[in-house]
């Protein structure tokens, strides 16, 4: 692959971006910045890396949001297989501080062995696939150096630019959260939808999905009826309670996404985030037709909708704690604009013991993203946190712990008083 003019032009700023390296989960992540010069001070970065250990990055860098998705998907699995498994693989991220859409993802490679198939792998990576790829080298002095590779035109790789890495400052916003607009969340109908489009050589299941969506009832703002979403985490009782709504009001039970869609989620699943939330943000305006049409003759409950998209996607986009989510009353957290708002949405909310242990009581089968909110408390608070941060409808959180009656009830009043019902 030859150096093109547009990854030049990119090299020309790679020592204008920040990097972001996530050795641990749970505490901040180290920030680093290129100097070209030496700097009076020495300042050590890498306070847990040794200094004869061998330390490499790579980064996705291609524009298409499609090509980059898949690949990086990809990507750890290949370096867990293929690396001596003494090497340690952490996130990473190159990024311009607090610029939208200016995420390259990556990985931080630690290497204690003296192997050569770490350098040997990264060389072909280079070669062959869009990957910036860096080594860092510690001086006498314990300051770290960057060296980006490049390759030449009769397949040699060689260390082309050398930069001197420092601290650098927390940006403002979590570098996780730069590129979730139409990476992760989805603001309109042609947004999503352009994504299948492009994943119909390589998903042929994206045209049936297409196909149903071109046949989808119109949906219209204004309808006759009220239009209320039960939304919460598995197992808060959501089933249960529109089950008995449907009953107590006389109401048309619809759920997203939709049935129809159901042969095709579990392959849509295993696919990368952006193509992943392309399809559940179609399943919500298949659901909006459907509510469209059945709130002309009846009150319609709607388990799980524009709510459930948006937050689980946002929490898995984010890293570490709840304090990187973006900010209240950041554009991420508004409804889209094309998409019907339904009149009232309640949140079930549950203390983590009572709901493992609905959980667990139930025993069914769990998605993998619920298994892990099992077992990842901080994922399930941050997907709690953007359930009520987004924007749009009225979001009233409901205490989901009392008996199945009682949460009726109460909810019942709830509806009667907000929706006169
Ligand atoms: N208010 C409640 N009190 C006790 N158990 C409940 C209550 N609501 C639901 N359950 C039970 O908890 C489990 C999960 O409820 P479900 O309605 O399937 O939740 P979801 O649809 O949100 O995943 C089921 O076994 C259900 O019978
Ligand atoms: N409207 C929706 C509904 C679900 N989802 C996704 O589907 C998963 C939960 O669906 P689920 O079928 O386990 O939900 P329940 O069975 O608990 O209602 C979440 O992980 C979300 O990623 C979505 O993105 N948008």
């Amino acid at each position: 692959m030859k150096m093109t003019r547009r990854m030049m032009s990119r090299l020309g700023q790679w020592s204008s971006y920040a990097f972001a390296v996530e050795f641990d989960t749970k505490s901040d992540p180290i920030y680093f910045s290129l100097n070209a010069k030496k700097s009076k001070e020495v300042q050590q970065v890498f306070k847990n890396v040794d200094a004869n250990e061998r330390c490499y990055s790579l980064h996705v860098y291609s524009d298409d949001n499609f090509q980059r998705a898949r690949f990086f998907g990809g990507l750890k699995n290949k370096l867990l297989k293929e690396l001596p498994s003494e090497c340690k693989v952490a996130e990473m991220s190159a990024f311009q501080p607090n610029v939208r859409d200016s995420v390259m993802r990556g990985y931080f490679l630690k290497d204690t062995t003296k192997s050569s198939v770490t350098e040997r792998l990264l060389g072909e990576l280079l070669r062959n696939d869009p990957v910036y790829v860096c080594s860092y080298l510690c001086g006498e002095d314990s300051g770290w150096t960057q060296h980006l590779w490049s390759h030449t035109e009769d397949g040699r790789v060689e260390a082309s630019e050398t930069y001197y890495v420092e601290p650098a400052e927390k940006p403002e916003h979590h570098p996780s959260t730069l590129n979730i607009i139409n990476s992760d969340v989805f603001y309109s109908f042609d947004d999503a939808y352009k994504v299948l489009k492009q994943c119909r050589d390589i998903i042929p299941e994206s045209k049936d999905v297409l196909d149903l969506v071109d046949q989808r009832l119109e949906s219209k703002e204004e309808t006759a009826f009220p239009v209320i979403v039960i939304e919460g985490l598995d197992a808060t009782g959501k089933t249960t309670l529109t089950e008995s709504l449907k009953e107590a009001l006389g109401a048309t039970l619809l759920r997203s996404p939709p049935q129809c869609l159901s042969p095709w989620r579990a392959r849509f699943d295993a696919e990368p985030p952006v193509i992943r939330r392309a399809f559940y943000a179609l399943g919500n305006y298949l659901t909006a037709g459907q509510i469209s049409h059945e709130a002309r003759r009846a009150p319609v409950i709607v388990d799980r909708y524009w709510h459930s998209t948006a937050a689980y996607a946002i929490a898995t986009a984010v890293g570490g704690k709840v304090r990187n989510l973006p900010q209240a009353g950041s554009k991420v957290y508004v409804w889209p604009g094309d998409l019907l708002m339904p009149s009232l949405v309640l949140l079930l909310q549950l203390n983590p013991q009572e709901r493992v242990r609905r959980l667990q009581v139930r025993g069914q089968d769990k998605t993998t993203e619920e298994e892990e909110l099992e077992a990842n408390s901080l994922f399930r608070q941050k997907v709690e946190e953007t359930f009520q941060r987004i924007q749009g409808p009225a979001c009233i959180t409901v205490d989901a712990s009392p008996s199945a009656d009682q949460v009726l009830r109460q909810v019942l009043l709830l509806i009667r008083d907000k929706c006169h019902l």
